[in-house]
């Protein structure tokens, strides 16, 4: 069984990801860090994300990145991972290694923007994970503080409304919510209410009991 999950920037995807993974004792990716690692790999080289030539060229050093190096996280790599996610060829190049994860036997959950709509259109269960860019703009906030990182929520605000467009804005594989896809917007809702809403319509779509 396959569950895709997506959604834009800081709307909770991942949160939930996770947890419909302990729930249904799956294996999960984060398909974001593959953009991120591609995008570290470019910065430290020097490396120009107006060239799609040089980020193709960086993702032959995904495979080298640490997974837990706390640079992936960065403002200025996920800002680099959303520019250079627009060129086909990129997107291309990590394609293989989503698809062999999602086809593992024990089944999976993915987390991305085009895991439900071009990765695994015939997943199990889909869900779009949104919320308000203010509502998004502000965790992004308490979650860079928490880091020990300071920024002003406008700025936030603005980042998110331009990673926003970038994602949902270019040709190929923009964020869009799948047709067969749910919907859960959890602007009003607390992570414990969202991962329950999550495991509901996970249920619902595969016919089990939201209990396991
Ligand atoms: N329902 C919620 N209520 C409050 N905070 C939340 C909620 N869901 C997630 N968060 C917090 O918001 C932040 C972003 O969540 P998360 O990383 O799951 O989002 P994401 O969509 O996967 O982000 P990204 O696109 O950067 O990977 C985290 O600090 C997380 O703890
Ligand atoms: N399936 C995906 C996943 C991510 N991206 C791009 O990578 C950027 C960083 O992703 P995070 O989820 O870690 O924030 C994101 O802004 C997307 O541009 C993607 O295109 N497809």
């Amino acid at each position: 069984m396959v569950i895709a999950v997506d959604g834009p920037a800081a709307s909770g995807k991942g949160t939930i990801a996770r947890a419909l993974a302990r729930h249904f004792d799956l294996p999960h990716m984060d398909t974001g860090m593959l953009y991120r690692a591609v995008a570290l790999t470019l910065f430290r080289f020097g490396g120009d994300p107006a060239s799609a030539f040089e980020a193709l060229r960086a993702c032959d050093g995904v495979a080298q990145v640490d997974p837990t190096d706390p640079d992936l996280r960065s403002e200025i790599v996920g800002s680099i991972a959303s520019r250079i996610s627009a060129y086909p060829d990129v997107r291309a190049a990590l394609l293989d290694r989503q698809r062999h994860f999602a086809s593992r036997s024990s089944g999976a959950v993915l987390d991305g923007r085009d895991i439900g709509t071009v990765i695994v259109p015939d997943a199990r269960a889909k869900l779009f994970v949104t919320a308000s860019p203010e509502v998004r703009a502000q965790r992004r906030l308490a979650e860079l503080v928490g880091r020990g990182g300071t920024a002003h929520l406008e700025d936030v605000l603005i980042d998110i409304r331009a990673r926003d467009a970038r994602d949902s804005g270019r040709a190929a594989a923009p964020l869009a919510q799948a047709v067969d896809a749910d919907l859960l917007d959890t602007s009003d809702l607390s992570v414990d209410e969202a991962v329950a809403a999550a495991i509901r319509l996970v249920a619902q779509r595969i016919g089990a009991t939201a209990n396991g």
